[in-house]
C-alpha cells in the first residue's frame, strides 16, 4: 500500500548508514515488486499467501520484516505501526535501545512471530494485548527483570521461571559499566569512608581517655605517681631568635617581670602561636654560669622531658651578637612554692603542701631514675618548684642542670638548700639533690624561708634541725596553718628531712624512696627516723642563703 512504501521509505532513510538489507532496498522499484530483501510480502486479499508479487503483478501488502544483525541503531521506530499487516518482525542482534512500546505491538493484530533479542532493550518486557510471543523473544537485552516472571509462566514452567529470567536477561555493556563503577564506589570509597570514620573516632576517643587521665590525676589523691613511661620524649626544644623573644616579652617590659634569681631575670611572654612562656634571661657576668657548647647540648637534652611534675623546656635563644642567652619554659600560672607560701592573701593550705611534696618527689624521682643519663637538678629550692594552674608541682629551672657523673666542675647553687658534700667535693649527686629535697620539704612544713631566724635569735637551720631532731613538731610547724594539718602527714614529711639531710649520702633514701615513704607504700627506715642531721659546722651556708625576689606582672605585661 502506498502507507507501506512510505513506512519503508522512512525506514530506509534511517537505516541507510547500517551495514544491513537495507542498504540492498532499491527506491525505484516497490518493496513487493522489486528485490527489497528482509521485507516479505502477502496478497492484499488473502495475507496467509505470500507470494512473488513482481512476478504476479497483483496487489500486496507487507506482512514480514526480518532485518536481523544489522547494526541498526537508535530507538525502534513507531513509524513501523504503518505496517499493519505484519506477521513476522525479527530485529534480532541489532543496536536498538530504549523502550518497546505495548502500543506498538498492538499495532499489529496478525503478528505471530517476534523477536527482539540481542537488543539494549530497557523498560520492562512489553505485553501486547492480543498476542503472547516466544520467551526468546526478549532474550540478552537490558529489561529489568521487574516483570519476566509474569510473563515467564506463561510460556515456561513455574520451575524455569526464575532460571531462566535470570540467565537470559543477562547484564549488557552499559548496565556492567554503571554497576562496575558502583563496586568501584562500594569497594574502594565506602572501606576508606568507614576507615576514616573510625580513625576520627578512635583519635577523639583517645584524646579524650588522655584528657580524662590528666584531668584525673590532677584531681586525685597526690599519693600516685603519673605513669611516666607513657610520656613522650620526642623534643621540641626550639631555638628562637632574640628578636622573636623581643616580641614575645613585650620588649622585656617591666611589667611582664615575673621574678629574678641568682642566674637571671623572668620575664613572661607570649609566643606567636598564643602560648604564654616564662623566658629566662640568664646572666652571664654576674652569675658565673659557663654558656658553652656542652651547655646548649644539655639544654636540647632538657628539650626532650615531659613529665606532668617537670616544667617542660620549649626552647632557647643563644644570644649572639651581644645579646643574653635566654631560655623559654611553659609559664606557670601559679608561680613557684617560695610565692604561694609567702603568699599575705591566702596562706597554702596543708593538703596542697603535701601534694606538692609529692609532686616535687615524683618530679626529681623521674630526672635520677628515669632519664638516661640521669639528671641532676643540682639547685632545688622552692622558687624552682612552679605550681600550674591546678597548683601541681613541677620542677622547674634547670639552669644549673648538668648531667649526672660529669658534674665535675663548680655549678650555681643556692647556699641553705645544696648539700654540705659539696661545699667538700664540688661534685653535685643525686644525693645532693635528695639533701636539697629534705630542706624543701622543711620550708614546706614550717612555712618560712631559710634566712628567718628562730624567735630565740639562734641560727636558723640548726634551730629547725634540733626541733625536729627532738621531735618538737608543734613549734616547727607553719602557724599559719592555725592546726589544720594531718599530724601523721607532718610525721612523715619531718622524717623525711631527717633522712634526707645525714650528712652522708649514701644514707639518704632515693628520691622513688621517698616517693613511696610519703606514699604510705614503704615504711620509714627504722635507723634513720631520727638520725643525726646536718651539724652545726653546716650553718654557715644556711646564713647566706640567697632569696629570689618575685614581682609578679601586671596584666599589662602583654
Ligand atoms: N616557668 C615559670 N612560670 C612562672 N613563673 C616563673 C617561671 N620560672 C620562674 N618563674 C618566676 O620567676 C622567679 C625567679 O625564677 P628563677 O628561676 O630565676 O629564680 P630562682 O630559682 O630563685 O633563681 P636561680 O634558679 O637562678 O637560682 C621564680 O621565683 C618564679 O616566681
Amino acid at each position: 500500500t502506498p502507507s507501506e512504501a512510505a513506512v519503508l521509505a522512512q525506514l530506509k532513510n534511517m537505516w541507510r548508514a547500517a551495514p544491513s538489507v537495507v542498504k540492498l532496498w532499491v527506491d525505484a522499484v516497490d518493496a513487493c515488486h522489486g528485490p527489497w530483501p528482509g521485507v516479505g510480502c502477502a496478497l492484499t486479499d488473502n495475507p496467509t499467501i505470500q507470494a512473488p508479487c513482481f512476478i504476479l503483478n497483483v496487489n500486496c501488502t507487507v506482512v514480514s520484516l526480518k532485518i536481523p544483525n544489522g547494526n541498526l541503531t537508535g530507538e525502534i521506530p513507531l513509524i513501523l505501526a504503518g505496517l499493519s499487516s505484519l506477521q513476522h518482525l525479527d530485529l534480532r542482534g541489532n543496536l536498538l535501545k530504549g523502550r518497546v512500546p505495548p502500543e506498538l505491538l498492538d499495532s499489529f493484530p496478525s503478528l505471530s512471530f517476534l523477536d527482539l533479542s540481542l537488543n539494549y532493550f530497557t523498560g520492562t518486557i512489553p505485553q501486547a494485548q492480543n498476542a503472547t510471543f516466544e520467551y526468546d523473544t526478549w532474550t540478552k537485552n537490558c529489561f529489568s527483570s521487574d516483570n519476566s516472571c509474569e510473563l515467564a509462566p506463561q510460556m515456561r514452567p513455574i520451575a524455569d521461571c526464575r532460571r531462566e529470567t535470570s540467565l537470559q536477561l543477562q547484564p549488557c555493556d552499559s548496565w556492567t559499566r554503571k554497576h562496575l563503577l558502583l563496586l568501584i564506589v562500594i569497594v574502594l570509597i565506602c572501606p576508606l569512608t568507614v576507615i576514616a570514620i573510625l580513625s576520627a573516632i578512635a583519635i577523639y576517643y583517645w584524646r579524650s581517655r588522655s584528657q580524662q587521665a590528666a584531668h584525673f590525676w590532677q584531681n586525685r589523691s597526690p599519693l600516685r605517681a603519673p605513669d611516666v613511661e607513657a610520656t613522650p620524649q620526642r623534643s621540641v626544644c626550639k631555638q628562637f631568635t632574640h628578636q622573636e623573644l623581643h616580641t614575645a616579652t613585650n620588649s622585656f617590659h617591666h611589667n611582664c617581670l615575673l621574678g629574678a634569681g641568682t642566674t637571671g631575670i623572668v620575664y613572661r611572654g607570649k609566643l606567636d602561636d598564643g602560648t604564654n612562656v616564662a623566658v629566662k634571661q640568664l646572666d652571664t657576668r654576674n652569675s658565673g654560669m659557663l654558656i658553652n657548647d656542652e651547655f646548649w647540648n644539655e639544654v636540647k637534652v632538657r628539650g626532650a622531658i615531659r613529665h606532668p611534675n617537670v616544667v617542660t623546656l620549649r626552647g632557647f635563644s643563644k644570644g649572639l651578637g651581644g645579646c643574653d642567652p635566654m631560655l623559654v619554659c611553659e609559664y606557670m600560672p601559679n608561680g613557684s612554692v617560695l610565692d604561694a607560701l609567702l603568699s599575705d592573701s591566702t596562706p597554702l593550705r596543708w593538703p596542697r603542701r603535701y601534694s606538692i611534696a609529692h609532686g616535687a618527689a615524683v618530679g626529681l624521682e623521674y630526672l635520677h631514675e628515669h632519664c638516661r643519663p640521669p639528671i641532676i637538678h643540682g639547685n632545688l629550692k622552692p622558687s624552682n618548684i612552679l605550681l600550674d594552674r591546678d597548683f601541681t608541682a613541677r620542677v622547674g629551672h634547670f639552669g644549673s642542670v648538668r648531667v649526672a657523673k660529669v658534674s665535675q666542675r663548680a655549678v650555681v647553687t643556692t647556699l641553705g638548700f645544696v648539700d654540705p658534700e659539696y661545699g667538700v667535693t664540688g661534685k653535685l649527686t643525686e644525693k645532693s639533690d635528695v639533701f636539697s629535697y629534705g630542706m624543701l620539704l622543711l620550708v614546706l612544713v614550717s612555712g618560712r624561708r631559710m634566712l628567718e631566724s628562730h624567735p630565740s635569735g639562734k641560727p636558723q637551720l640548726l634551730t629547725w634541725m634540733q626541733l625536729l631532731a627532738k621531735a618538737e613538731l608543734a613549734e616547727l610547724i607553719d602557724p599559719r596553718l592555725e592546726g589544720n594539718f594531718d599530724k601523721h602527714e607532718v610525721s612523715l614529711c619531718a622524717q623525711i628531712v631527717l633522712l634526707c639531710t645525714r650528712i652522708q649520702p649514701e644514707l639518704r633514701p632515693s628520691m622513688s624512696e621517698v616517693r613511696r615513704i610519703l606514699e604510705g607504700t614503704m615504711p620509714v627506715p627504722i635507723s634513720g627516723s631520727l638520725d643525726t642531721p646536718v651539724s652545726s659546722s653546716h650553718t654557715s651556708f644556711v646564713s647566706m642563703s640567697h632569696f629570689s625576689g618575685s614581682y609578679y606582672g601586671s596584666s599589662d605585661c602583654l
